[in-house]
């Protein structure tokens, strides 16, 4: 299939799209029967930003996604695009789907195999009673904008997937939507064409501005595609913030758990004074001290791999919050690092770091500045993301 790239003349195209829209989303809350899928879930997005919810299966991100699209009905809180009301549950406002003009996109496409690519996306135009020219010209349009004007007259089962995607992009964007919202769009696509088709999605929104509700249990997908990022968990935002914020400066376990990888050390609080921790990390003997308010006994330090550093058996551990010597359990190699996995008491510890090494054993340094501290989770731990 030809590769997605932005080919249209920046200057020549002059798609209008809607009055661009902040998103408000106050206290959701959805049951099913006794369970409660949405529990006072509120996020916002900016005018023309890309909102990403994330979690494990089952949190509840496209409950939240069909809640704004109108494809269900909440049980509580409201949702507002600029200055419209699509829901609110305590004045009973209701604005049914078909008003609501939020382009969606979902994982499996949806596109109608019997109608060709340009009927598909023609057809919110007819329903909203366009005259042929103005619709013919609008479909056009659109078109060249997700690059497939040369598959117009063509049926869906003649394109690839990726191709597919795009059609059922480009119908979302016919009708010029106040929200586009998107439910793992890219999860039928292979990872090359998926990461080729995020790129050129995120330059696509780019260039269109209009605001974006994204849905994703990738991580990866989630950090490269957002402007802001809302992690839930079993119906809750856990945290909401820029890529950055989320991965450098996780809220709590959770969310340093799910998001990225981090090599867990569980501890346990031996000394308290000042606002200073002493903690002894399970299976070392070595103690840390830590500037902390955590009031429980036991403590998780967590620790990104690419933060640890692979030092000589002997090296000093100046500098170093701890040093602790192991075993190289593992090695692999992953093109931009190596990934070690080394023995530390009970437990591995994972280190990724461009350096080379053929020891067999090492010593791996814990900057000061390089490790988080937690209370040890009290939820289920998140399924990992595939
Ligand atoms: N129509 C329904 N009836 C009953 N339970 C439902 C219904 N739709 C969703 N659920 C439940 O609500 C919870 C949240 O589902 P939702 O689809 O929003 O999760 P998700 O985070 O989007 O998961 P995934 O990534 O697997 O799509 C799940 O426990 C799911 O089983």
């Amino acid at each position: 299939m030809s590769s997605p790239q932005l080919s249209w003349a920046q200057d020549a195209f002059c798609l209008e799209f809607a009055p661009m829209s902040d998103l408000v989303i106050t206290n959701l809350t959805k049951k099913f029967g006794r369970l409660t899928v949405l529990d006072n879930v509120s996020v916002t997005a900016s005018d023309g930003q890309i909102l990403t919810l994330l979690g494990p299966s089952g949190c509840g991100k496209s409950t939240t996604l069909w809640s704004i699209a109108g494809l269900l009905r909440p049980d509580g809180g409201s949702i507002v695009v600029g200055d419209q009301t699509l829901f609110n549950h305590d004045s009973s406002a209701f604005l049914p789907p078909e008003r609501r003009d939020c382009g969606v996109v979902f994982q499996s496409y949806a596109v109608w195999p019997h109608m060709k690519v340009r009927d598909n996306v023609g057809y919110p135009l007819r329903l909203r009673r366009y005259k042929p020219e103005a619709l013919r010209r609008r479909v056009d349009e659109v078109l060249e904008l997700v690059d497939l004007s040369d598959q117009a007259d063509r049926f869906p089962h003649q394109l690839s997937g990726g191709q597919q995607q795009r059609v059922a992009l480009a119908r979302a964007l016919a009708f010029p939507p106040r929200l586009l919202l998107l439910d793992e769009p890219f999860s039928n696509l292979d990872a090359k064409l998926r990461e080729r088709t995020r790129d050129w999605l995120l330059q696509l929104q780019r260039k269109i501005g209009v605001t974006t509700v994204f849905v994703t249990h990738d991580q990866d997908e989630a950090l490269a595609m957002s402007d802001r990022i809302a992690v839930m968990s079993t119906g809750t935002v856990r945290q909401i913030g820029t890529p950055e914020q989320i991965y450098n400066d996780p809220a709590d376990l959770f969310v340093a758990d799910f998001v990225g990888t981090s090599n867990l050390l569980e501890g346990t609080v031996i000394g308290r004074a000042k606002g200073i921790l002493t903690i002894k990390i399970d299976g070392l003997d070595q103690a840390i001290h830590v500037p902390s308010a955590i009031d429980s006994d036991g403590v998780v330090v967590a620790v990104r791999p690419e933060a640890l550093a692979l030092l000589p058996d002997d090296a000093s551990s100046d500098g170093y919050e701890m040093t602790v010597n192991g075993p190289v359990l593992d090695r692999s190699y992953h093109g931009h690092h190596f990934r070690y996995r080394v023995g530390v008491g009970e437990q591995a510890l994972v280190v990724e770091t461009r350096e080379r090494t053929d020891s067999s054993h090492v010593r791996v340094g814990i900057p000061r500045d390089g490790y988080k501290l937690f209370r040890p989770r009290t939820d289920p731990a998140p399924k990992a993301a595939q």
